[in-house]
């Protein structure tokens, strides 16, 4: 899978590409990230990304014509243009489905933002997809391309480590229950033992155990997923 980010800030993602997760997967040919610097498509005159907003108001705008050279030339470079997705506090919130679902793709290119945003001509010329992480807004659109990223890349075949596996995550596909407690060596640490049923070696008691903590946990902090009916988990 292919990521492509366009961004002011390409060394953002320097450190975050060494993390050892995403290095594997890279060095395992399973996935690319190419960072874009949108400054180098700011031919005018001035060599300007941004400029004040026509009618006034505070902070500047991303300007047009360097987000669309930059798109247009990087959509030039892959095999096919891929999914295009803007990262905006007023886009689709992201969750686990729509994770599943952009794990399918095999390029997504991610457009992020700062200051005021972008001239609007940047949506009616490509008509990108918005994403929000959540309800806040960020100074930068590239803390959310980079949560895309993780999200996503857990979910390509082979990135995660056989002994590790995204099946019983919170969330997963079909899942509505948060993950059960997790437990390991020592035993007993300040006085606090791990659950016997889990040193038992009875696999069917264990998985009894962690189905019943998941609802628990689920029941204690985010009984709204109980509430959510099967129909609308297909919209
Ligand atoms: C500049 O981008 C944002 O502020 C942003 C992007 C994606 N999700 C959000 N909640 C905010």
């Amino acid at each position: 899978m292919r990521f492509d980010v366009l961004t002011l800030f390409p060394e953002i993602f320097s450190s975050y590409l060494g993390q050892s997760l995403l290095a594997k997967a890279i060095e395992g040919n399973l996935v690319e990230v190419h960072p874009h610097d949108m400054r180098k498509w700011a031919n005018d005159k001035h060599n300007r990304v941004d400029d004040r907003p026509f009618g006034g108001g505070a902070g500047m705008v991303i300007r047009a014509e360097p987000v669309v050279e930059c798109v247009e030339a990087v959509q030039r470079e892959g095999s096919h243009p891929g999914r295009l997705i803007m990262l905006s506090p007023q886009g689709r919130r992201l969750d686990q489905r729509l994770v599943e679902e952009l794990s399918q793709e095999s390029r997504l290119l991610l457009l992020c933002g700062r200051y005021e945003g972008f001239d609007q001509r940047v949506s009616d010329l490509l008509q990108p997809e918005e994403i929000s992480i959540g309800d806040y807004v960020l100074n930068g659109g590239e803390v959310a391309a980079m949560a895309i990223i993780d999200a996503v890349i857990r979910l390509i075949p082979g990135v995660l480590g056989d002994e590790t596996s995204s099946v019983d995550d919170s969330f997963s596909s079909g899942n509505r229950l948060l993950e059960f407690p997790q437990y390991t060596r020592p035993r007993v640490y300040r006085g606090l033992a791990a659950p016997d049923v889990l040193l038992s070696g009875d696999h069917a008691q264990i998985a009894a155990w962690r189905k019943q903590q998941s609802i628990e946990r689920t029941k204690r902090r985010r009984a709204d997923l109980l509430d959510r009916d099967v129909e609308s988990e297909d919209e």
